[in-house]
């Protein structure tokens, strides 16, 4: 019983570890996002690139295939991600 106890909090410590990661990498990519902002302003472009929303999404299924990570987990991780960096993105254009 007490080896069950010890592995499961084991697999929870590195579990924490994994989520940790996983924040900061969300954060650096959410970093970008006023950077991003910026340059459209001066290349007059709108924050919404749909084009590029097809290519980050089609990236994301061959990357779930070739981790075997569910992809409508994936795509839906990424769309929260995606629309989060677009709501930063015009909030930054208001200020
Ligand atoms: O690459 C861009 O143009 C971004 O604004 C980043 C991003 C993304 O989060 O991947 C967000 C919004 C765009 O519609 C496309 C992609």
């Amino acid at each position: 019983m007490n080896d069950a106890k010890t592995q499961l909090e084991a697999i929870r410590k590195r579990i924490d570890e994994i989520d940790e990661e996983l924040i900061k990498l969300m954060a650096k990519r959410t970093n970008f996002a006023r950077d991003i902002a910026m340059l459209k302003k001066s290349l007059n472009l709108p924050i919404n690139d749909s084009e590029r929303e097809k290519e980050v999404y089609e990236k994301t299924r061959k990357l779930c295939n070739k981790y075997k990570f569910d992809e409508e987990i994936g795509v839906k991780i990424i769309k929260i991600l995606i629309e989060h960096n677009k709501d930063i993105q015009s909030k930054y254009l208001k200020e």
